[in-house]
């Protein structure tokens, strides 16, 4: 033999078993607990083999705590010596990918790999099993953690009929995942869903785990009793009860389930949490992904046969399927919500109440759930919390500010000056406003810019504006470079005595006016000459004094160019701090100096006394 000829030959992967059970226990299942879904699927699956030969085949697991082990039968198909080898003790070949296209859809296994899911709880296995499709007698299989496995021939009395027993006996610290009332826990967990009667014998007491049908597919004499059966089953498994049920149906994915509504309101980055079975076997309670995200108010228990699970069979494949489910569900939720809207809305108002932040996030998608919850959606307004729709039946144009604090501050002076505002500035509150205007024709949304406002406050007489002129004058100039107009104004409540009044453009505005005026401190007259020669174009900010304000009617009267620049300013402060906008290190200059000076006004008084 030449050294060519030795390069060539062929080689077989070698696995090291002890390496794989420990990728699989530390980086792939979540828990040991997995072991216990690993054999009841392929008995379950065995079955499903043994029935699509023998339909009246008997369909049965039983789990037998005793001893301190486990025992787990089935009914099924079973394994000749040769399927031993080929699919036991072959990891990643499973008799169900080589079965037809059709059949392996009936399968819940696919990968080949769940048996080794025993070896994180136990050293050995040990499976005496009998084919269904043969007269070949019982082979028994014994396999090791270390790879080491044995097979032997029994007499037929070992296993009388056809069908598989696995036995498994607890390594040293994996004794609680054996103890009869976590194993009937685990069960009841996994398979209650399954479609064969599965019992967990334990200390002579036979304990039935399945619950088929399935709560959803049960027929109920009323409509009440299938929603106060639903109701439970929510309250069972998913530890709360819902404030309402929704049905969940899609065929063509071979879904079925319920939505249950949570009660309390959640954050809409909480999702996920759903439990979804896939063929009866509880795949997981944490799915994501299984409904669009506008749908956080609803948690969902679903069986499914169609969509796939990952390797690790706790979470689903992120694929084509899963989203066109996810959009069918969100299909069915939307439904729900445009069905209470039509013909409950008693229960409409109460689900809203909870959760208007979820409807809201919804209807900005859906033009029409927008126009079917619109009338019942609450937005905070000047006439109150109320529904938009209503809001724009009493005022055709709806004013908007963007901010929360700009409508706390000026909302209750534009709307004593008969503006109706919205607030906007709620998590999705401005878009949905500004859509009202195409839903609703002859409604106008506009922002509540700072003309609009100072247009509906009163002017004040003529004489008292030439008297307070020079003021004026002053006051002006002291505003000027903060991009700011002085207006004098009556208005409630009286103890009021500015409003500042800065639409988003203004806002904008007073950046450009602090870049320009950093600019020019660094000495960096190009960039200051740019950024002053857009100046003219910005949009103004507006400084309104309330002349209906003791204080402010002292003020206008005063001559002195010094102490109305200080007190124009100490009002300009003043109104930006109760406007809670972030000062710019301008206004924060202002301040201080406003400040100082009045102080040093203050205390250099004349004594009267002296
Ligand atoms: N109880 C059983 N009865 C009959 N055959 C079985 C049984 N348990 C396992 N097998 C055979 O052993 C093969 C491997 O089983 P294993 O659980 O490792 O993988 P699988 O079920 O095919 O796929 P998955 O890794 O997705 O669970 C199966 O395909 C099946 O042929």
């Amino acid at each position: 033999m030449n050294d060519a000829a030795i390069s060539d030959a062929d080689h077989t992967f070698q696995v090291d078993l002890r390496g794989l059970v420990d990728l699989l226990s530390h980086h792939l299942y979540s828990s040991p607990r997995v072991y216990l879904r690993e054999l009841l699927q392929n008995g379950v699956d065995a079955v499903t083999a043994r029935r699509a030969v023998d339909p009246q085949a008997e369909a049965a697991i039983t789990i037998t705590v005793a001893d301190g082990g486990l025992r787990v039968a089935d009914t099924g198909v079973g394994l000749t010596e040769a399927d031993v080898h080929r699919f036991l003790a072959t990891i990643g070949r499973s008799s169900k990918r080589d079965a037809l296209e059709s059949a392996r859809r009936d399968y819940i296994g696919q990968f080949g790999i769940g048996l080794l899911a025993c070896f994180v709880v136990a050293d050995e296995i040990t499976v005496v099993t009998r084919s269904a499709l043969t007269d070949a007698p019982p082979v028994e299989w014994k396999a090791g953690a270390d790879g080491r496995y044995t097979v032997r021939t029994l007499d037929p009395s070992a296993h009388e009929v056809p069908g598989t027993t696995v036995f498994l006996t607890p390594r040293r610290g994996s004794e609680a995942w054996f103890a009869p009332e976590r194993v009937i826990e685990l069960a009841r967990d996994f398979g209650a869903l399954l479609p064969y009667r599965v019992t967990v014998v334990a200390a002579g007491e036979h304990i039935p785990i399945t619950e088929t049908p399935a709560v959803w597919d049960r027929p109920y004499p009323t409509v009440g009793l299938r929603r106060a059966a639903l109701s439970a089953y929510c309250e069972s498994r998913l530890g709360f009860t819902p404030l309402d049920v929704i049905d969940l149906d899609v065929p063509l994915a071979g879904v079925r389930g319920a939505a249950f509504v949570l009660p309390e309101a959640v954050s809409p980055a909480m999702r996920g949490k759903h439990r979804v079975h896939l063929k009866g076997m509880l795949l997981t309670e944490n799915a994501d992904g299984l409904l669009p995200d506008w749908a956080f108010f609803v948690r969902c228990v679903v069986d499914t046969d169609t969509l796939r699970p990952t390797a690790s069979r706790e979470s689903l494949y992120d694929d084509e399927s899963l989203a066109g489910v996810r959009d069918a569900l969100g299909g069915h939720i939307r439904d729900w919500l445009a069905d209470l809207a039509a013909h409950d809305q008693p229960r409409l108002a109460r689900f809203l109440s909870v959760h208007h932040l979820g409807v809201k996030a919804l209807a900005r998608h859906d033009d029409e759930l927008l126009r079917l919850v619109l009338p019942w959606l609450p937005f905070e307004t000047t006439d109150g919390r109320i529904a938009l729709d209503e809001f724009a039946r009493r005022h055709p144009v709806v004013h908007v500010t963007s901010t929360v604090e700009e409508y706390r501050q000026v909302a209750p002076i534009a709307a004593a000056a008969g503006l109706g505002v919205v607030n906007g500035g709620y998590t999705y509150d401005l878009d949905l406003v500004y859509r009202l205007a195409e839903i609703r024709p002859g409604t106008t949304v506009a922002e509540l810019d700072p003309d609009t406002v100072t247009a509906h406050l009163d002017a004040v007489d003529p004489a008292v504006e030439l008297g307070a002129a020079s003021f004026l004058a002053h006051a002006r100039a002291a505003l000027d470079p903060l991009a700011c107009d002085l207006s004098l104004r009556t208005f409630q409540p009286v103890t009021v005595p500015a409003l500042l009044l800065d639409g988003r453009d203004a806002r904008g505005e007073r950046g450009r006016a602090e870049a320009e005026q950093e600019a020019a401190g660094r000495g960096d007259d190009l960039w200051s000459g740019i950024l002053g020669s857009l100046r003219d174009q910005g949009p103004r900010a507006q400084l309104v004094l309330n002349h209906l304000n003791p204080l402010v009617r002292r003020i206008a009267g005063l001559a002195d160019p010094e102490l109305a620049r200080a007190a124009v300013e100490g009002l300009y402060g003043q109104a930006l701090l109760l406007s809670h906008r972030p000062l710019t290190s301008a206004e924060t200059g202002l301040l201080g100096r406003s400040f100082l000076g009045l102080l040093e006004r203050a205390v250099h008084q004349p004594n009267p006394a002296e």
